[in-house]
C-alpha cells in the first residue's frame, strides 16, 4: 500500500517524505523550458477535479495535470497530509490543505482520496470540470489484489491461506472463497471489492435498491470518464474539454509491474472476479456507454485522426526523452524510482543522458512517480515539505 493509507507506515512515511524534499530540490534545478515556450502561448485552462481510482492508469493522467498545472502556475488543492486525502475516508472539505498566499482558488486536485461530491464543490470553483478514468474491472481487480496482496486483510489472509497449499495462487483461493476472508465493517478492506465503486464513495451494500440511482446520477456529474482500455481515444476528449496542445498529451504509462508480478487469468476466474465485483461491472458498463456516446459526438473518423497525431507526438516526445524502455526499481536513480509495494515490482524510466539542461527539465518530470511529483510541487507550492499523517 502507498504512504499514507496506514498508519503504521508513518516511519516509512517520514523517510520518504525527507527524500522526496531532496527529490524536489533536484527537480527544481532544471528550468522547465519546454513549459515556458508553452505558457507564453496559450490561456490557462479551467480548474479540474480528476478522481484518482486506483490502479486504473490514474498515475498517468495524475502526471499530466501535474506537468500541465506546473505549467500554468495553477494551485493545487493538496491533502493536509501525505499523498491522500485521509483515505479510506470519504473525503471532506477540511482535508484540503490552506489556500496558499496570493492564490484566490484552488485549480486542480488530483490527489487519491474517496469521493465526496458535495464536500468536493465546496473546495472547488463552481466552473471546475470534472474526470475520471475507469479500467475493465477484471484487470483492475488482479492488478489491486497483487499490488495490495499485504495491504488489504482479507487478500493477507489468503495469501496466508495459499501457503500451505500446493500449486495455488492466493489470487485463485480468495477467489474461491472470498466471503471467508472478507470482513465487511473492515474499512481497510475497502479497495478488495469494487474498488472503482469504493473510491466513487458508492454505498457497496449489497441489495441496496439506491445503487443504481446512485450510479447514475453520479456518473453523470463528471463531464468526462475516461477508459483505460480506450487510454489515447481518452486523452484526446481530454484535450478538447482542457483545450490543451498536443504535447502536453505526451506520457509514459506509470506503475506497471514487471511480468512475475502479473498473475494470468483464465476464464473460469475472470467470472469469479466478475461475480465479486459485480456492482463494479454495472460502474463500468454504464460508464462504457456514456464514453462511447462521446466518442460519437466528436466523431469517431476526427477521433482516429487525433488518436494518430497524439501517438506520432507522443512516441516522439518518448524518444527524446526515455532512455529506452521501462525497467526494474534497481536500475533506477532514488529520484525517479517508483514506489515499491512488498508484493509486487513496480516498472520506472529513466531520462535520456544527452539532453540540455532544459529539455532534462521537461524530460524528468515526464517520468516522475507520483509521490516524487506530489512532494515537489507541494515544496514549490507552500515552501516546506509535505507533512505525514500525524500519530495519535
Ligand atoms: N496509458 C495507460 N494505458 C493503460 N494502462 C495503463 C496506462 N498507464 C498505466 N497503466 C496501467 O495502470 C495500472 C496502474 O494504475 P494506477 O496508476 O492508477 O495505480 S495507482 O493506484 O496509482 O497505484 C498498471 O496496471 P497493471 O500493470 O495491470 O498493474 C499500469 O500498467
Amino acid at each position: 500500500m502507498k504512504p499514507g493509507m496506514q498508519t503504521n507506515l508513518k516511519v516509512e512515511m517520514s523517510l520518504l517524505l525527507l527524500r522526496n524534499f531532496i527529490t524536489s530540490a533536484q527537480v527544481a534545478k532544471y528550468p522547465n523550458f519546454f513549459f515556458e515556450i508553452l505558457r507564453s502561448r496559450r490561456h490557462n485552462p479551467p480548474p479540474v477535479v480528476f478522481l484518482k481510482t486506483h490502479k486504473t492508469g490514474s498515475s498517468t493522467v495524475q502526471n499530466l495535470l501535474f506537468r500541465m498545472g506546473e505549467k500554468h502556475g495553477a494551485t493545487f488543492a493538496f491533502p493536509s497530509y501525505s499523498y491522500q486525502f485521509s483515505y479510506p475516508d470519504k473525503f471532506e472539505a477540511d482535508f484540503v490543505d490552506e489556500l496558499p498566499e496570493g492564490s484566490s482558488q484552488f485549480d486542480i486536485l488530483c490527489s487519491h482520496m474517496r469521493l465526496n461530491m458535495e464536500e468536493l464543490k465546496k473546495v472547488m470553483p463552481p466552473n471546475t470540470i470534472y474526470i475520471t478514468i475507469l479500467r475493465d474491472p477484471v484487470q483492475t481487480f488482479e492488478s489491486v489484489f497483487s499490488y495490495y496482496t499485504f495491504s488489504i486483510p482479507a487478500f493477507s489472509l489468503a495469501k496466508k491461506a495459499a501457503e500451505t497449499m500446493e500449486n495455488r495462487s492466493a489470487l485463485s483461493v480468495f477467489l474461491g472463497t472470498p466471503e471467508s476472508f472478507w470482513d465487511p465493517k473492515s474499512p481497510e478492506n475497502g479497495l478488495g471489492r469494487n474498488p472503482m465503486s469504493f473510491d466513487f464513495g458508492l454505498d457497496l451494500q449489497h441489495g441496496n435498491m439506491a445503487w443504481s440511482a446512485n450510479l447514475t446520477a453520479l456518473v453523470e456529474t463528471f463531464h468526462l470518464i475516461m477508459i483505460g482500455e480506450h487510454f489515447d481515444e481518452s486523452l484526446v476528449l481530454l484535450r478538447a474539454l482542457l483545450k490543451l496542445e498536443l504535447e502536453e498529451l505526451a506520457y509514459v504509462h506509470f506503475n506497471t509491474r514487471s511480468a512475475h508480478s502479473i498473475t494470468s487469468l483464465d476464464e473460469t476466474t475472470k467470472a469469479r472476479i466478475r461475480t465479486w465485483n459485480d456492482l463494479e461491472m454495472e460502474l463500468y458498463d454504464f460508464s462504457l456507454k456514456l464514453f462511447q456516446k462521446k466518442v460519437e459526438e466528436y466523431g469517431a473518423e476526427r477521433l482516429n485522426r487525433d488518436v494518430d497525431l497524439l501517438r506520432a507526438s507522443s512516441s516522439r516526445i518518448r524518444q527524446k526523452c526515455v532512455a529506452g524502455k521501462n525497467v526494474s526499481p534497481e536500475e533506477l536513480e532514488e529520484s525517479v524510482r517508483p514506489w515499491q509495494p512488498d508484493s509486487a515490482t513496480i516498472l520506472g524510466y529513466s531520462v535520456q543522458g544527452n539532453l540540455t539542461k532544459e529539455e532534462q527539465g521537461f524530460c524528468m518530470r515526464l517520468v516522475l512517480p507520483e509521490l516524487q511529483y506530489h512532494a515537489h510541487l507541494y515544496f514549490k507550492q507552500y515552501g516546506r515539505a509535505m507533512r505525514p499523517v500525524p500519530t495519535e
